[in-house]
C-alpha cells in the first residue's frame, strides 16, 4: 500500500538524467519478455538486483547480458521503450534522458509518446567493450541524429564494463563527438584502478560524469581528479554523496 509520502513523491515533478534503457526495465515488462522467450530458460532472479542485494560489478554486467538476450528484436525494443517511458511518466518524471546503445535507438526516435506527459531525449551510448572503430562509427551516427532528430538526440554516453579497454583509445571519437555539439556524459572512475584514464577523460572535459565513485583520494583517486571536477563544475550522476555534495545531479 502506498503511504502519503509515496504519493507525494510520485506527484512531485522530476527530471531523470541518468537512465539506461535496458537498466530501467520493470518487473512487469521483464515478465512479458521472459514469457515471450521460454526457450531461453531465463528466470526473474537472473534479470534484476533486488533492493539490499549485493552483487559484484561483474555480476551486474552479467545481468545486462541476460537482458540483452531478452531484448533483441525491434518488437521487444519498442515494447520496452514504450513501457519504460510510460513508467517514468507515471512516476512523475517530466523530463527524461534515456541512454542506450545505438542499435536500439533508431526505432525510438519514431516512437513519440504523444499520450504521456513527458519530454524524452536520447543519448547514444558507446559501449567501451566494442573498441575505437565502433565508437567512431557510433559518433558519426549520433552526429547525424543530432542534426536530423529535431533535438531528440542530445548527446553521447560512454558506458559499459569499466574494467574493459582504455579510454585513451576512445579519445578521438569522444573529441569528435564534443566538436560536433553532442553533450558528453562519461562513466568514469567506476573502479579504483582507472586514475590515468579519468585524468584523460576529465581533460575533454565531459558535460556530466556517471558515478565517479573512485575520484576522491580517500578511495583511490587523487586531489588532481577532484580539482578537475570542481574547477570545471562538472555535475556527477549517482556518485559518492560525501565528497561531491554540490555536484550531484
Ligand atoms: C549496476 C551497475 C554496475 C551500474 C552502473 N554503472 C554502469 N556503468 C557502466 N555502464 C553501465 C552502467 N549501468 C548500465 N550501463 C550500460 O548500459 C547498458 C544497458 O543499457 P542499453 O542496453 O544500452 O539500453 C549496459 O549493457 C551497460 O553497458
Amino acid at each position: 500500500m502506498d503511504t502519503e509520502a509515496d504519493l507525494f513523491y510520485r506527484q512531485l515533478p522530476k527530471v531523470e538524467l541518468h537512465a539506461h534503457l535496458n537498466g530501467s526495465v520493470s518487473f512487469e515488462t521483464m515478465e512479458t519478455l521472459i514469457k515471450r522467450k521460454p526457450h531461453l530458460n531465463i528466470e526473474h532472479s537472473m534479470t534484476a538486483i533486488r533492493r539490499g542485494q549485493r552483487r559484484s560489478l561483474d555480476e551486474c554486467f552479467q545481468v545486462f547480458k541476460v537482458i540483452h538476450q531478452l531484448v533483441d528484436s525491434e518488437e521487444d525494443i519498442l515494447m520496452v521503450a514504450k513501457a519504460v517511458i510510460q513508467e517514468f511518466a507515471a512516476d512523475g518524471v517530466k523530463y527524461l534522458e534515456l541512454r542506450t546503445h545505438f542499435c536500439f535507438l533508431l526505432t525510438f526516435i519514431f516512437c513519440k509518446q504523444e499520450e504521456v506527459d513527458i519530454d524524452v531525449r536520447f543519448l547514444v551510448a558507446v559501449d567501451r567493450r566494442h573498441g575505437p572503430v565502433v565508437a567512431m562509427e557510433t559518433v558519426k551516427l549520433a552526429e547525424d541524429f543530432l542534426l536530423s532528430s529535431d533535438g531528440v538526440v542530445v548527446g553521447l554516453d560512454l558506458s559499459g564494463d569499466p574494467t574493459v579497454g582504455h579510454g585513451k583509445d576512445l579519445l578521438s571519437a569522444l573529441e569528435k563527438s564534443k566538436n560536433c555539439g553532442l553533450k558528453l556524459a562519461l562513466h568514469l572512475s567506476e573502479v579504483p584502478s582507472r586514475r590515468d584514464e579519468s585524468e584523460l577523460l576529465l581533460n575533454l572535459p565531459p558535460d556530466r560524469i556517471g558515478h565517479g565513485t573512485f575520484l576522491h583520494p580517500e578511495v583511490g583517486g587523487s586531489d588532481s581528479l577532484v580539482d578537475k571536477v570542481c574547477k570545471q563544475n562538472i555535475p556527477i550522476g549517482k556518485s559518492f554523496p560525501l565528497y561531491f555534495q554540490n555536484y550531484i545531479l
